[in-house]
């Protein structure tokens, strides 16, 4: 019997048809006297995947962690859902985050929990499913990412590769509306990396998550990601589809997609 989605769309207030689900206005953000992003406005539409690229250090994690409540820009908005990120206090940001499924760099695995308690996590702080819908999803995604026996282990015991799929799959597992992730295949071979971006690209065409994609993997985000947000030194340098990019002749982006992709087959 087909199951009601766990967190349903409706909870959150959502604009549809095509709308935009996430926009950010004027971003604008400095670390130590130096700008990191400067003036970034966007817009993400319901049902979609932004692919967000550009050199180490050009910004992308800045922003997706501004997207997201955890980083406050020195200027600008940031609206999900039509509801202004910055205008929220600490406890209703902490609300607003248990509906979005975030994926960073650092894994932030519990080490005291083990890999299956980790993954429920967001579920069980929900509240809204049996212990019986938790531990079955659990064990489905184990299955999908390639880790069907690791349930009781703990994050130590795991490589970092194996940390990131767990990560993966406690960002998705209660299905969030919209999803953040970043370079969600960085370490890892290209059998599991391809397996990730199936998942993914899964999760958007059964549940119609919006999303922005970081990632160095060109070759992967290729196919997953309908647009693409390029910047380089906090700029937006290119924001278009798949076949603008292909066919800009902004050199910069030129490089950067060719060589990008040259890389991954190489
Ligand atoms: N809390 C912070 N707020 C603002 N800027 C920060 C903060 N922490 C680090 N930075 C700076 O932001 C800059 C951009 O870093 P960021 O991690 O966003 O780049 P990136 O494009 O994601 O790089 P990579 O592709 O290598 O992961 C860095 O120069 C860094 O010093």
């Amino acid at each position: 019997m087909p199951r009601e989605p766990l967190y349903p769309r409706s909870k959150t207030p959502s604009r549809r048809g095509g709308c935009a689900v996430i926009k950010v206005e004027n971003v604008c953000k400095s670390h130590l006297g130096r700008p990191v992003l400067r003036n970034i406005s966007f817009e993400v539409n319901e049902g979609l995947n932004l692919g967000l690229i550009g050199p180490g250090g050009c910004g992308k994690t800045v922003l997706l962690k501004i997207i997201c409540g955890l980083i406050r820009p020195d200027s600008g908005k940031v609206f999900i859902n039509d509801v202004d990120v910055m205008s929220l206090k600490e406890t209703e940001i902490a609300e607003l985050r248990k509906s979005l499924g975030m994926l960073f760099q650092n894994y932030a695995l519990f080490d005291d929990m083990t890999v299956s308690e980790n993954i429920a996590f967001p579920l069980r702080q929900a509240g809204e499913a049996s212990e019986e819908e938790i531990q079955e999803l659990v064990k489905g995604l184990l299955v999908e990412i390639g880790l069907p026996t690791a349930a009781q282990k703990f994050p130590n015991e795991l490589s970092g590769g194996m940390k990131k799929r767990v990560s993966f799959a406690r960002a998705v597992i209660h299905k969030p509306p919209i999803l953040f992730y970043d370079d969600p295949t960085a370490g890892l071979d290209p059998v599991t990396s391809s397996k990730i971006f199936r998942l993914l690209t899964q999760m958007k065409d059964d549940q119609g998550t919006t999303s922005i994609t970081v990632s160095h993997d060109i070759d992967g985000i290729k196919d997953i990601c309908e647009n693409f947000l390029m910047l380089d030194r906090g700029q937006i340098v290119f924001h278009g589809s798949r076949e603008e990019i292909e066919e800009t002749d902004i050199k910069l982006v030129r490089q950067f997609w060719d060589a990008s992709s040259d890389d991954e087959l190489g």
